[in-house]
């Protein structure tokens, strides 16, 4: 469609060099077709002019004094993309590959993926290029202090709610909460994934993980199958593919793979979930540890891998959870995948594989999950911390955990309803896509031009 395809120039001229960001909107853009061409008022209202062009952009200075009393400096973010359906909602990131380009990606594709929630949420992103790697907690706790001294300014439980994402969990969000705390003289939950001491939601922490895991259910039952007995893959050893892991095991699967940025850990007799929450959530420390305990287990490092793309991909597997980052799975990844017999693709991270190996998915007719739908379980239980908070009332574990098992067959249901509606009925990609934009962009039609 000619006018996608001069969005997109344009917005490459207008934002120039933000390649992820791009990938993201072409993801959107190319399968929201038929419901432009459908209904032509989304067009003529500039829905998509609008859409790919956020709110607000905040960028600011984070000055703050390492152990050595240097004074180091890094760059802050927060994006707030769109707010058509309640308060900006997205996590912040601290990784040294931060940039603006990085956060709008993050941005957009929270628009869509808190949309198909169904929650009252709209999108929003942010972080630094700040590396927590090395660091000690002192240096953690002053650069979250000086973070939020100028995020304070510009968030609120009813305006925009950060949350945690790579390089920031509940340590990050307590040092942040503190600050803010101090500066506002309120107690109110402006931030989500807190400690539940503290006002946090049971299950917070675990959601991602466990989310794709519900998420992986309603795929495979779709063919009349079950996780129970299935080999699994799985990429990253923090937060999403930690919790991703447990629930394989809860449900009888048996992932025999975790990776960081420096290597890969394949055990087949399957990962060691203690060991690894040990290693990586508890000392924050590196994935060949691990062979310390299970020198039967392979490792390989980055450095020894001469591919591009991941290790991880190269195993035999049923399942495949990408879990750590962007673009990690590549096309050759995929066709690597398809190639040993893997059957199911689910999504843990944002974004994590590139647009060949997508398109390598859609065409092979395995069951493929994409993030925005698979990994949203993280999100909604984030609204679910804000409904508890905003109510002064504590829901327990299994409520919580019921509630999101639900949310996520609903995201299910509705993407694969919605690509049946649209003639492509094993389309995720396009049904999670136009699903989440449907209701974005009727929303922004009822508000007016804003
Ligand atoms: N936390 C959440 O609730 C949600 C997270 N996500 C997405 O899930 C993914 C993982 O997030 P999360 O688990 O929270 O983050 P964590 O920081 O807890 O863990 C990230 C993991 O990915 C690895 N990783 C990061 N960057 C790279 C890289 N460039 N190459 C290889 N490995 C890398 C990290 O390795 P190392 O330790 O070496 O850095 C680490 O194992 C991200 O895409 C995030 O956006 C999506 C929805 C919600
Ligand atoms: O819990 C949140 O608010 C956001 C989680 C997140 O960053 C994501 O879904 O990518």
């Amino acid at each position: 469609m000619a006018f996608i395809k001069d969005t997109i120039e344009k917005l490459k001229q207008t934002s120039p060099a933000q390649s992820e960001f791009y990938q993201a909107v072409e993801d959107v853009l190319e399968s929201i077709e038929p419901i432009i061409e459908e209904r032509p008022k989304y067009q003529k209202q500039g829905i998509i002019e609008r859409l790919v062009e956020p709110e607000r952009q905040i960028m600011f200075r984070v000055p703050w004094v390492d152990d050595e009393g240097n004074v180091q400096v890094n760059k802050g973010y927060r994006v707030e993309f769109n707010s058509a359906l309640g308060p900006y909602k997205g996590g912040l990131r601290f990784h040294p590959s931060v940039n603006a380009g990085i956060i709008k990606f993050l941005g957009f594709e929270q628009i869509f993926k808190n949309a198909l929630t169904g929650l009252p949420i709209g999108g929003g992103k942010g972080g630094a290029n700040f590396d927590p790697k090395g660091k000690s907690d002192a240096e953690i706790m002053r650069f979250c202090q000086s973070f939020m001294t100028e995020l304070h300014r510009h968030i609120g439980p009813n305006t925009d709610v950060p949350a945690g994402d790579i390089g920031v969990g509940t340590r990050e969000i307590g040092y942040m909460f503190g600050q803010y705390k101090r500066l506002v003289n309120r107690f109110d939950g402006v931030l989500t994934g807190k400690s539940h001491l503290w006002g946090g939601s049971y299950v917070r922490k675990q959601a991602t993980g466990y989310g794709a895991v519900y998420f992986a259910q309603c795929l495979l039952e779709d063919s009349n199958e079950t996780i129970e007995g299935k080999r699994c893959l799985v990429s990253g050893s923090g937060n999403v593919a930690i919790y991703a892991i447990e629930k394989l095991y809860e449900l009888g699967a048996k992932p025999v793979t975790c990776s960081d940025s420096s290597g890969t850990i394949y055990h087949e007799q399957g990962i060691d979930l203690d060991l690894l929450k040990r290693i990586k959530e508890e000392n924050h420390g590196r994935l060949h540890e691990y062979l310390e305990t299970h020198e039967n287990a392979q490792y390989t490092s980055r450095e020894d891998y001469p591919d591009d793309g991941h290790c991880v991909w190269r195993y035999k597997g049923d399942i495949a959870f990408p879990c750590a980052t962007q673009n990690e799975l590549t096309d050759k990844d995929a066709q690597a995948l398809l190639e040993n017999g893997c059957r199911y693709i689910v999504e843990g991270a944002n974004m994590p594989s590139t647009q060949g190996a997508v398109d390598l998915f859609i065409e092979s007719g395995v069951g493929y999950g994409p993030g925005k739908a698979a990994n949203a379980g993280g999100v909604a239980t984030s609204q679910l911390e804000m409904a508890q908070n905003a109510s002064m009332l504590r829901w327990s574990f299994d409520e919580v955990d019921c509630k999101l098992q639900s949310i996520m067959r609903n995201i299910y249901r509705d993407s694969k309803r919605t690509a049946e509606e649209f003639n492509h009925p094993s389309n995720l990609v396009l049904g999670a896509n136009i699903a989440g934009f449907r209701k974005v962009a009727d929303a922004m039609l009822e508000q007016g031009v804003v």
